[in-house]
């Protein structure tokens, strides 16, 4: 397969950026290596002259970036996320470097949507942000300095993702691996049914969903094998619906006797 293929799958998103020149340093950092696109959560600044500036020639990967307005639209499609960490703190999900990621990447690039999510540049990726992608990607760095310019970040992952592709061969899969949405869905429908049955009255559940999501990511389910799990929690709404119904039907016999 060409790599053109490959890299013509990955999309860079870039959260909550705050200096409009980061964007253009990113887009640059990215057409240099043969990346071209762009996703931009919630920018503080787009367009802006200081995007196009540190563009420089890279203005069509800003002319064509797309502005959204939640990490969910911009990981639509989308069937393997990195999002990409200075910090290893409240690690949730698997840690791996770069060149560690590129395989995986490459491989579900070969056929559909893949991302890599870098964080805004004071306080990087919330948890949340985190919690949406399989794998988490750390640049090894200066460990007493470890935080790089979120541009500098595009820049050594579109390299590597560059090199890794120029002899990269990827393995015939057959399985249609989960969408974004359809993960998101499931955590959606897992977490009111979880509600529903009672199961979260002693615990917190964002905490408790953030576990499960580090179980699911390490699982990275087919789309097929989602559509069991929702199946299975659907008849698991109707049982204890069924359940409850009963219940108070037995509860009013006893107030009548
Ligand atoms: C300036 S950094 C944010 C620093 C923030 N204080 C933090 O600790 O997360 C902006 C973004 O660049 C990326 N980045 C910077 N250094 C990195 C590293 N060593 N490894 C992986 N990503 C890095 C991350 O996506 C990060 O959210």
């Amino acid at each position: 397969m060409d790599k053109q293929n490959h890299l013509g799958n990955v999309r860079v998103v870039l959260s909550h950026t705050s200096h409009p020149g980061n964007i253009g340093a990113a887009a640059r950092a990215m057409k240099t290596m043969g990346l071209r696109h762009l996703y931009l959560i919630n920018p503080r600044h787009f367009p802006d002259p200081q995007a196009d500036a540190m563009a420089a020639g890279a203005d069509d990967i800003l002319r064509n970036a797309v502005v959204c307005s939640s990490i969910d639209e911009a990981l639509q499609g989308v069937v393997f996320t990195v999002a990409m960490t200075a910090r290893l703190r409240d690690i949730s999900i698997e840690v791996k470097t770069p060149r560690e990621a590129m395989p995986e990447l490459l491989q579900q690039a070969a056929q559909q949507p893949v991302a890599m999510l870098f964080g805004t540049e004071m306080s990087g990726l919330t948890n949340e942000e985190m919690g949406k992608a399989q794998v988490l990607v750390n640049i090894p760095t200066n460990p007493d300095f470890s935080s790089l310019n979120v541009a500098a970040a595009v820049q050594v992952m579109s390299y590597e993702l560059s090199a890794a592709a120029q002899d990269f061969v990827p393995r015939v899969q057959e399985v249609q691996p989960a969408s974004h949405e359809q993960v998101e869905g499931y955590f959606a429908h897992l977490e009111k049914v979880l509600f529903e049955i009672g199961f979260f009255t002693t615990q917190n559940p964002s905490r408790l969903m953030q576990r499960l999501r580090r179980l699911y990511a390490r699982a990275r389910p087919e789309a097929e094998e989602i559509n069991i799990l929702r199946g299975i929690l659907s008849v698991t709404t109707e049982y204890n619906a069924r359940l409850k119904k009963r219940y108070s039907e037995e509860h009013s016999d006893v107030q009548e006797h």
